[in-house]
């Protein structure tokens, strides 16, 4: 049995964090980040407003990630092997003979703005913190490409806020998770969750 998860959410909203500590947790659990789908900088368009905008869907390779997940629905064990995911006895065999459970999580800002991937989630988690929150932590990340002065109210906020509008129009079976809980709170609620679900589909 194969199951999906989306751990959506905001910039900063602690999405990586608690994936980290998911996929120790779950059997037989791999993961498809969004953030190593960004495009080269020199792809990433500079908007009317002199900022790259990076924080649009055309600034990741969607195709490339819709594969990745492609790759793991055909195959699950062999993925896992190949990144180097260790399998719980019931789980090693490839293909319909495969008797074990299969879990993918899918960690991302922008996961519910794609159409392709709206019908791919079998549970939906969405994190979001306040504004305040959210360009204090962001002030202390430093990305690949660090952000230039301005570019959190200049671009980041404001598409955070179109997104989420789309986003709230496309789905409506997220579980929305209050990013200002502790990093404990939040792995607890979604681990018990998750759990729940598994048992429910069993
Ligand atoms: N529940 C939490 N409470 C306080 N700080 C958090 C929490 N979760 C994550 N953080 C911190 O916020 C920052 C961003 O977390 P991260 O997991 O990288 O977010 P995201 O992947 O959503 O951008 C990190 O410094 C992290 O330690
Ligand atoms: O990872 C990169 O190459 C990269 C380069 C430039 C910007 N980012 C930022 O990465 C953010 C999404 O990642 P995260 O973990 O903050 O949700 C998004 O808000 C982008 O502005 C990320
Ligand atoms: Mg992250």
């Amino acid at each position: 049995m194969k199951f999906i998860i989306g751990i959506g959410g905001m910039t900063n909203g602690g999405k990586t964090t608690l994936t980290n500590r998911l996929i120790k947790a779950l059997p037989n659990c791999c993961v498809v980040h969004q953030d190593d789908f960004f495009k080269k900088p020199d792809q990433i368009e500079v908007g009317e407003d002199g900022f790259r905008q990076w924080d649009v869907i055309t600034a990741l390779d969607m195709e490339a990630m819709v594969n990745t997940i492609k790759g793991w629905q055909e195959n699950p064990a062999k993925f896992a092997r190949s990144h180097g995911v260790n399998l719980t006895v019931d789980a090693e065999a490839s293909g319909p003979e495969s008797t074990g459970m299969h879990i993918l999580i899918v960690e991302g800002f922008l996961l519910y703005n794609y159409q392709p991937l709206l019908d791919v989630y079998d549970q939906c988690y969405y994190i979001s913190i306040p504004y305040q929150e959210c360009k204090q932590r962001r002030s202390t990340r430093t990305y690949t490409v660090p952000d230039p002065p301005g570019l959190f109210d200049g671009h980041v906020w404001p598409m955070y806020l179109k997104h989420r509008k789309e986003m709230e129009n496309n789905c409506n079976s997220i579980e929305y998770l209050d990013g200002m809980k502790s990093k404990d709170e939040i792995y607890n609620q979604v681990y018990q969750s998750i759990q729940n679900t598994l048992l429910n589909s069993l």
